[in-house]
């Protein structure tokens, strides 16, 4: 509690220059200095803080908060109380730039702005946003470098916004000594929070709410803790390890300064305050969050290059711990796969590098940080001039293979490399780098403010092409997807088959060697469809290979020239889409469309239907209810093929007697095929699962 003489004197010094009202006296912290002046060397310049308490004041919510803060300053910064003589408390604006209240907005300001920013670097990455920056020919080094550019500049924006308005108070206006903090605080404080936030979004994974809330909970409650931990030792060893604490505590001991300032620089006479014990160093804090914020950025920085590659990080940790290599996996000969899957693997690594390819996979492998086998030796190569198609069921591991091919991920073991113009072969992420391989990820990357023509130019730019040539590319590429009435407009206001196109575009930017389309059609009305499928077609040439990735069979069949079929993380099969189709669709598809009845006389006329159609067509099979009501499905062997057109005669001549209204025979579909081949492989892994 403060000595009732020095406090009157303050207070009478502070009421002769208009600071201070009786009215507003209430609870809170208290500076005391040397003075500055008397000291001009500085030698024995010190200052010590506590806490006043004017009892008379009435009790408000917001005064019983700023009583609690000023207690908890009491417990933590005052040693002995008799110390505590001078007082502070200045509130011109009604309260709203006080002491107390400065430090939660800083802490606010520290905590709440940076940590809406973390979700952006995992929006990057799930959206592909960052894969298709790196497939462009951005580094990854560049990507942080920019993000953080750019993050940095809002924030400090907004934190030296919200110091100009913590000084709009008359307390904190003339408090150039604020600097003092406030400097490290901007260069290294933000550096520091945007690392730690960084590192946090990388851990997570997550674009989610609740990762950015529960953070904010854990910074709050560290600025608690700091606050409420009276064992200095333990506050500054905090400081040292916890990296959202130290520029916190640098913010802290920054509005200490304002306040000690505010307090100090009018005093000219020393004579009036008590004997000064501590220096501001020492109280503050701000040696050793000084100290401390190069040491935690370093560290981060570390922490981000670990987490960045991952797998490198977890194999080594391995192979220390535990001797236990995630490359060391044995992959069983594939001695169930399809003949096409394997010649495939032989033409490729018979001649490695071979001149047709653009494209060469061979025996990928990628095992995920967290053990997911996700692709599993895969082998085969994309040719020149050529639309080589990925299929595979959900989870069969073609966004793996894809994000290797773009360099997004690094294999496991394996190769993957691109055949450039010049000759030279280079890996996914060399490719990507020098602008070899143009990349159309599945959801629009786009940034809806940037208008059509401004995309094409900044990705353009990435790609290092020149203004005139980017010029020239914008326009012909604008043309050829029918991009030229919209070059002005927003991304945002763009339909989706538009989006499409100009991510076609960007992916052509720069004339790539392998162009890597990720469900090129999907969400996009048959129109768009068909003109995209066109574009796709067109950008293939005699030294240029397209790789699509798809679940939409109709889109198989309209543009590829070969078809991969990926299962479990391995290449089951290769061909194109009538050898698939003649190697497996084993059998012709017949369909019955019977006339409307009622339900019985429908369920007699198929039972009949069905003993007539498995006599004339020889080996005829009912197909799987497929719950079609009027439809029946007969699977017909190829080996019924030569009684076929006495069998298609009968079935002429007796339609009406069946009560057929409608009948078609058909080829297995390429859907009918893929679902075979996968049920196949699948039941061979269950058998043989040291194979899957
Ligand atoms: N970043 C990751 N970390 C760990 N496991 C992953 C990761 N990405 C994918 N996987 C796993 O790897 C396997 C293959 O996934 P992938 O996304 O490559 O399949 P996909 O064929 O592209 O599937 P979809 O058609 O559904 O996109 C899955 O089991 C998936 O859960």
């Amino acid at each position: 509690m403060a000595q009732s003489s020095t406090t009157e004197a303050l207070r009478a010094g502070m009421k002769r220059n208009n600071w201070l009202d009786s009215k507003s006296m209430i609870p809170c912290v208290i500076y005391y200095a040397s003075s500055w002046l008397l000291n001009a060397t500085g030698s024995n310049r010190s200052i010590s803080i506590g806490v006043y308490y004017e009892e008379s004041v009435r009790v408000l919510p917001v005064h019983i908060f700023r009583r609690g803060i000023a207690k908890l300053f009491g417990q933590f910064l005052s040693t002995e109380p008799g110390e505590s003589t001078a007082l502070s408390y200045l509130n011109p604006l009604g309260g709203f730039f006080d002491f107390g209240m400065g430090v939660v907005y800083m802490f606010f300001l520290f905590n709440l702005i940076p940590a809406s920013y973390l979700t952006d670097p995992i929006e990057d990455i799930s959206s592909r946003v960052r894969a298709y920056l790196l497939s462009t020919g951005m580094g990854r080094f560049s990507y942080w470098i920019n993000t953080f550019a750019l993050h940095w500049l809002q924030y400090a924006t907004f934190f030296s916004a919200a110091f100009g308005l913590l000084m709009l108070s008359a307390a904190h206006r003339s408090a150039y000594l604020i600097l003092g903090g406030f400097l490290p605080a901007l260069i290294f404080g933000i550096t520091s929070n945007l690392l730690t936030i960084y590192t946090i979004a990388l851990i997570s994974k997550r674009k989610s709410m609740v990762v950015t809330v529960c953070c904010n909970a854990v910074f709050i409650s560290l600025v608690m803790v700091s606050y409420a931990v009276r064992n200095v030792t333990a506050l500054r060893v905090m400081i040292s390890i916890l990296p959202p604490l130290t520029p916190l505590r640098l913010m802290c001991c920054c509005v200490e300064y304002v306040v000690y300032k505010a307090q100090y620089y009018k005093k000219k006479d020393a004579s009036a305050l008590p004997g000064l014990v501590r220096n501001i160093w020492k109280y503050s804090d701000v040696f050793y969050s000084t100290l401390a914020l190069p040491l935690h950025i370093i560290l981060l920085c570390c922490a981000i290059c670990m987490l960045e590659n991952q797998t490198v990080t977890i194999e080594n940790i391995r192979n220390f711990f535990c001797k236990k290599s995630l490359t060391k996996r044995p992959v069983k000969a594939d001695s169930d796969i399809e003949e096409g899957a394997k010649k495939e693997a032989e033409r490729v690594l018979a001649a490695p590098r071979g001149s047709k390819n653009v494209l060469e996979v061979r025996q990928l492998q990628k095992i995920y940080p967290n053990g997911v086998h996700a692709v599993r030796g895969v082998t085969f190569g994309a040719m020149a001039g050529e639309i080589f198609g990925l299929l595979g069921a959900n989870g069969a591991g073609k966004s793996t293979s894809m994000s290797v091919i773009v360099g997004e991920e690094v294999a496991t073991e394996g190769a993957c490399e691109v055949h450039v113009q010049d000759g030279a072969w280079l890996s996914g992420r060399e490719g990507a780098t020098v602008g070899a391989i143009g990349y159309c990820p599945q959801h629009n990357p786009l940034f809806n403010c940037i208008t059509v023509a401004e995309h094409i130019r900044f990705y353009a730019d990435i790609r290092g092409l020149d203004s005139i040539e980017a010029e020239r590319q914008t326009i012909r590429l604008m043309q050829s997807l029918g991009l030229s009435q919209h070059s002005d407009k927003q991304a945002g206001q763009l339909s989706g088959g538009n989006k499409r196109r100009l991510c076609l575009a960007i992916a052509l930017l720069g004339d790539p060697a392998l162009i890597v389309i990720d469900e090129a059609s999907t969400g996009v009305d048959p129109e768009n469809k068909r003109f995209i499928w066109g574009a796709i077609r067109r950008m293939v040439h005699k030294q240029r290979s397209v790789m699509v990735t798809t679940h939409s069979m109709e889109e198989v069949e309209a543009l590829c020239s070969r078809v991969g079929i990926m299962n479990k993380g391995r290449m089951i099969s290769v061909g194109t889409v009538q050898q698939l189709r003649s190697r497996h669709g084993d059998a012709y598809t017949l369909e019955l469309l019977l006339a409307p009845e009622t339900e019985s006389v429908v369920r007699q006329k198929k039972l009949v239907i069905k003993k007539a159609v498995s006599e004339q067509f020889k080996g005829a099979q009912t197909q799987e209810d497929l719950g079609l009501g009027l439809v029946m499905q007969f699977s017909v062997p190829k080996s019924a093929v030569r009684s076929l057109s006495g069998a298609l005669k009968w079935l002429a001549a007796n339609q009406g007697r069946l009560g057929v209204s409608y009948w078609a025979l058909y080829q297995m579909s390429l859907d009918q095929v893929f679902v075979k081949l996968v049920t196949m492989f699948s039941r061979s892994a269950r058998k043989h699962p040291e194979k899957a």
